[in-house]
């Protein structure tokens, strides 16, 4: 059980607050996150890690010297938004490049990528490694679909030594590309992990079970077992994983290895040195050769009792940068020499402009701004309810997330409004307020449809039912681009498609737009709720397919209470709304 806060939607900021007045040493915060303190050498490869917030000492306590240069810190268990990465990026950059590397999530794939596509587009230089180390998470055939846990620190750590020793960006990606290739892990719980404010954990474990398998947001396990002794859990984590050894490590015997012993936030570290004296023992006896082994809280999933063992096959090239000297908020080895500190202060962030706007499109902004409020009424509304939807087979954010886009977004709107904005400036502020502070996969693709409708009905003209409709299609195409989620994956494309779908029938046939709205929005609830039949493709729910059978999935919900939501508003003034 989390116990303290003050607003369950202001946790992760005033946890970042807390966390940089304490570690100034090694940090400074920057819009979307922190970067070191310390003076980084001119051309030096800038390490960027990030993720969600609730796994701490992921992913800010890993940032200093010898380690990353940069972390992105989303809102709790969900990804960092395009905006925050890129900022973090261009603060962290010190003309080498960034190197980006993080846990294989689909929010953060997602974000990550796009902010990697705008800084090369602003003439950095990128790469990125995911880190994919959880063997329960896909088959050895589907590697590449692996989520990281506590392997995230082998692979930082490797490719920041590598930049701490002049390695370029090609030679960074390298060699954390092969961290990562021999960095394996495998996790158990023995009770979930309950976020701030939410009255129940994201999911329980019988008295006397433990859940095998499962990963740091308390996603559900792949199996569940009877807890057993502390010798047996040890013979339960080794024999998975050397049951796959990776590429290069024919056996265990001779080969050297850094085990890691990783508590996920609530396991005391008695249990833990009980639980690695006897994974010494088995690594031992299979010849395997220890090396710098770590027992401690690397990658935590809140309050969640469960530990994972990451082992980490190393060459004579990993183990030189292995030993390296670190000196972050969490993690320090050896003797650093204590560079000088960075006085640089982070600028204040730019308001954005307001275009000029025609007459028609000024008289429909405060409408557009109207719709983006009731938008964040809805999801007051179902926060609870979207997050135990979220629950079944994902991580329970979605409420929270959903509402921190939308809060946002709403603020943003009234104030493009207010300083005399066209209604598509207005939708576009929303869109950006959305993704920046919601961060995750929703809030990146609520940003899409959003910006998509308002630069289609633009700030000159007054939005007809047409332009409405024609922006709505180009939301519904947008979130597929940038998703590559299609109808049938279980996700929010189930109910947008039939929604724009049934939306520009409506229109073409003359209807007006609060009656083509409303029947798109029946259209767009019944196709969510036909979700429930569906099996997950994408995104967190996939790896625990049949569980989600029977839910529907929770982006198709949520967007289909907002459709509904704004039909209602346009029905009640149908004349000044057409
Ligand atoms: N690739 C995708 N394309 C479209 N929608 C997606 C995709 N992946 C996930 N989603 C939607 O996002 C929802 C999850 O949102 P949320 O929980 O807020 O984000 P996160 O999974 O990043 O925490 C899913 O229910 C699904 O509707
Ligand atoms: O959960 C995280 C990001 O993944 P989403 O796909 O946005 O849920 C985060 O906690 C790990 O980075």
């Amino acid at each position: 059980m989390t116990r303290l806060w003050n607003d369950p939607s202001a946790f992760a900021d005033e946890m970042i607050d807390g966390f940089v007045a304490a570690n100034g040493r090694c940090v400074r915060r920057v819009a979307g996150g922190v970067v070191r303190s310390t003076v980084v050498p001119d051309g030096q490869v800038a390490v960027v890690i990030g993720g969600g917030s609730g796994h701490y000492p992921a992913f800010a306590g890993l940032v200093g010297q010898g380690l990353a240069h940069g972390a992105a810190m989303g809102n709790l268990f969900a990804s960092p938004s395009t905006q925050q990465i890129v900022s973090v990026a261009k603060a962290a950059e010190h003309g080498g490049g960034v190197f980006f590397t993080y846990g294989n999530y689909a929010g953060d794939v997602l974000n990550f990528d796009a902010a990697q596509d705008r800084l090369r587009a602003d003439g950095i230089a990128c790469t990125t490694v995911t880190v994919t180390d959880d063997i329960s998470s896909a088959t050895p055939a589907e590697k590449h679909k692996r989520r990281g846990i506590a392997g995230d620190l082998t692979v930082f750590r490797i490719a920041s030594a590598a930049a701490e020793a002049g390695g370029d960006l090609g030679e960074v990606t390298r060699v954390a590309a092969l961290a990562n290739e021999r960095t394996r892990s495998f996790g158990v719980a023995f009770t979930g992990c309950t976020l701030p404010g939410a009255e129940a954990p994201l999911f329980s474990v019988p008295e006397g079970r433990m859940a095998v398998g499962l990963g740091i947001h308390g996603e559900p396990g792949i199996d569940e077992t009877e807890i057993p002794t502390a010798d047996g859990l040890a013979e339960l984590l080794v024999s998975r994983l050397l049951a796959e050894l990776p590429e290069g490590v024919e056996t265990a015997r001779d080969a050297r290895v850094v085990p890691i012993l990783n508590g996920l936030g609530s396991l005391k570290y008695e249990e833990m040195f009980v639980i690695y004296r006897r994974i010494a023992e088995l690594l031992s006896d299979e010849g395997a050769v220890i090396v710098d082994p770590h027992v401690g809280e690397y990658c935590t999933s809140f309050d969640m009792a469960g530990t994972s063992l990451t082992l980490f096959w190393l060459d004579d090239e990993l183990e030189r940068l292995w030993q390296t000297p670190v000196d972050t908020p969490a993690y320090r080895r050896g003797t650093v020499i204590a560079a000088a500190r960075d006085d640089a202060t982070s600028s204040a962030e730019a308001i954005a402009d307001i275009p000029t706007a025609g007459d028609g499109s000024r008289a429909a902004a405060s409408l557009a701004a109207l719709v983006v409020s009731v938008t964040a009424e809805t999801i007051d509304t179902h926060v609870d309810e979207l997050g135990r939807l979220d629950q079944i087979a994902g991580d329970g954010d979605h409420g929270i997330g959903m509402q921190r886009g939308a809060r946002a977004a709403r603020a943003a709107a009234e104030s493009a409004a207010d300083r005399g904005a066209g209604a598509g400036t207005v939708l576009v502020h929303a869109a950006d307020a959305w993704s920046d502070r919601a961060g995750g996969t929703s809030g990146a693709l609520w940003g899409v449809i959003l910006r998509s409708i308002g630069e289609t009905i633009g700030d000159e003209d007054r939005p007809d039912a047409k332009s409405v409709a024609a922006g709505v299609a180009a939301a519904s195409r947008g979130v597929m681009a940038y998703g590559k989620a299609e109808v049938g994956d279980k996700t929010m494309v189930d109910a947008l498609v039939p929604f724009s779908a049934e939306l520009t029938r409506g229109v073409e046939t003359g209807e007006p737009l609060s009656a083509a709205w409303a029947g798109a929005a029946d259209a767009a609830t019944r196709a969510a709720a036909a979700t429930a039949d569906l099996l997950p493709r994408m995104g967190r729910a996939r790896p625990h397919a049949e569980k989600s059978l029977g839910t529907p999935d929770p982006g198709a919900h949520s967007l289909a209470l907002i459709a509904t939501a704004i039909g209602t508003l346009l029905a009640d003034a149908p004349d000044e709304r057409n």
